[in-house]
Parts: C-alpha cells; sequence; structure tokens
C-alpha cells in the first residue's frame, strides 16, 4: 500500500514522480506534474513559486486514484481526458483514438492547399474519414478560416466526442458530424479529402503495446488482413466526392508506402506530395487525379 500523498503542493509533486519512477513509467516527470496541475487545478508556476501551497482532500484523492491508474499502466491522457492536438484541446472518450503527433503531419502536408484553395474560391470544403476527436477536421478549420469540414466515423461515440471538441474549440459552425461506413452516407463534393484510417494488419494488434492495445479502441486501429483495406475503399470511392483539382491525403504505416500509392495509382491517382514524421518514418502521402 502506498503511503499518503502529503497535502503541500512540491511535496506532493515529489511523491507522485517517486511513485511513478518506482513503477517504471516512462516519462515519470511529465506525466507525474500533468496528473497533480490537472486533478488539483494548480500551475507550473504556482508549483515554483508557492510549493508550500496545500491542495484539498478531495483533489488530493482524485491524484492518487490518477496515479495508480497510470501505475496500472493506463496512458496519460486518457486519465486526463483530453490531449493537445495541432494546439487544440481534444476531449477523448472511450471511443476515440488518442490523436498522435504523427497525425500533425498530415494537417501540415495539407494547409497550403486548403489556404490557397479558399483563397482563390473564398471556401475549402473538408471531408476527414474516421474523423475519431475530429482532430484532422478541427486542426485545418483552425489553421483555414474559410474552411468547412464534415467528419465521417463509424462509432457514434467518436462522432458526439468530435461534435463536442469542435463545439467547445468555437469551430462547432463549421464542423458536420456524419455517421457512416467510410463513404456510404456521404454526400456532395470536397476540394480535400483526408483520412487517418485504420492501418495494423489485424494479426499484429496483439503485438502493439500495451498502452495501444489496451486502451485505444480496436476499430481505430484494425485495417483488415494486410491493413490496406480502408486504403482500398477510399482509392476507389473518393472521384466520385472529390472536386476537380481537389488533393487526396491519407495518413500511413511507415511501411506501407509502395503499397499504398499502388492502389491509389491503380485507381487513376498520381502521388502529388510524400512526407515523412518527425522520426524521419513515411507518414503521408497526398494524391490528384
Ligand atoms: C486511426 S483512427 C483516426 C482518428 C482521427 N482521425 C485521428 O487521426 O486521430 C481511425 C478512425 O476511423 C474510424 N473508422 C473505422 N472504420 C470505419 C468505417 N468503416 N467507416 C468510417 N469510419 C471508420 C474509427 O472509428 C476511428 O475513429
Amino acid at each position: 500500500m502506498a503511503d499518503r500523498l502529503p497535502a503541500a503542493l512540491g511535496p506532493l509533486l515529489k511523491v507522485a514522480r517517486e511513485r511513478l519512477v518506482a513503477a517504471g513509467i516512462d516519462d515519470p516527470a511529465l506525466d507525474s506534474r500533468l496528473i497533480v496541475e490537472h486533478f488539483s487545478g494548480t500551475t507550473r508556476t504556482q508549483a515554483i513559486a508557492e510549493p508550500g501551497h496545500e491542495v484539498g482532500s478531495a483533489a488530493l484523492s482524485a491524484v492518487e486514484a490518477a496515479l495508480r491508474r497510470r501505475v496500472a499502466g493506463e496512458p496519460v491522457h486518457r486519465i486526463l481526458g483530453y490531449r493537445e492536438f495541432y494546439g487544440l484541446r481534444l476531449s477523448l472518450s472511450p471511443e476515440t483514438l488518442e490523436p498522435r503527433p504523427d497525425t500533425e503531419t498530415l494537417v501540415d502536408a495539407i494547409v497550403p492547399f486548403a489556404r490557397a484553395t479558399a483563397e482563390r474560391l473564398g471556401e475549402c470544403r473538408i471531408l476527414d474519414l474516421g474523423t475519431g476527436t475530429g482532430a484532422i477536421a478541427l486542426a485545418l478549420l483552425g489553421a483555414v478560416p474559410a474552411a468547412t469540414a464534415t467528419g465521417v466515423d463509424i462509432s457514434p461515440d467518436a462522432l458526439a466526442t468530435a461534435a463536442r471538441n469542435a463545439r467547445d474549440l468555437g469551430l462547432g459552425g463549421r464542423f458536420k458530424a456524419l455517421h457512416s461506413n467510410w463513404f456510404e452516407k456521404v454526400s456532395g463534393s470536397y476540394h480535400v479529402i483526408a483520412s487517418n484510417p485504420p492501418y495494423i494488419p489485424s494479426q499484429e494488434i496483439g503485438n502493439l503495446q500495451d498502452e495501444v492495445r489496451d486502451f485505444d479502441p480496436h476499430r481505430a486501429l484494425d485495417g483488415g488482413a494486410d491493413g490496406l483495406d480502408p486504403y482500398r475503399v477510399i482509392a476507389a470511392e473518393a472521384a466520385g466526392f472529390l472536386e476537380t483539382q481537389g488533393r487526396v491525403a491519407v495518413e500511413i504505416g511507415h511501411t506501407q508506402k509502395n503499397e499504398v500509392t499502388g492502389i491509389f495509382a491503380a485507381a487513376g491517382y498520381r502521388l502529388a506530395g510524400a512526407y515523412r514524421d518527425l522520426g524521419g518514418n513515411d507518414r503521408v502521402l497526398v494524391f490528384e487525379r
């Protein structure tokens, strides 16, 4: 049984960090700070300026419960209930993937085209297939004020979370959540079709890191036998919803560049750009017709 947590902020941070170090957590300093700040409503500056500040007993119990969850292996952002993506705070829910920094590569790849389209036409219509928290669509809406976006997902829970995130960020007027199996219920035409689809081969799900396998929804990960099923659907059907000179941008697994390029080439697309993530891995492909 772990010792009681101290109420004073400075010692509380120290003991919280020690608990995570003892449990072998990857980034104990950051995770303990995020947990203490979030559940005690304090800030980093406060911890430095007022280390003797006393945290109330309800907050201490919440910190205690959060530390236990982290020690048991739950990812820190699942515990906090949100994650930052492209400078936006996005709420998470059981059926949303935690948005990853790698996916910001897709947003960066498409922002110049979306901005140019908005300047030329006064609008840019975006379709985000498998929107999850709304991460890609909302980041693009944040960066391109004249854009509008439809976020599609098969999960009603994810769609409710995406719609809430849009409202909370003041982007609700430009975001529509659509329940659909890929393009089934989609109508209209779009200048950008973006997707970070599930792309892990079914057989490999069991080998993923515990934090991913046990806490991210499998529907957000499983791309079928070879991980490429969603790309086949998107490549086959996107043309019916893409404006002339539009772009299709997809995130890929780091070994999938050639296969995904081949799937889109067979459907009549040219590769317009290929982008690597911050780790130097192939991560995003942009296609045009
Ligand atoms: C890898 S996650 C991406 C989530 C979010 N776009 C992001 O980048 O953080 C894939 C998303 O696709 C959704 N999805 C899976 N199969 C789908 C389908 N058949 N039709 C629509 N969405 C689907 C999942 O529910 C999940 O939200």
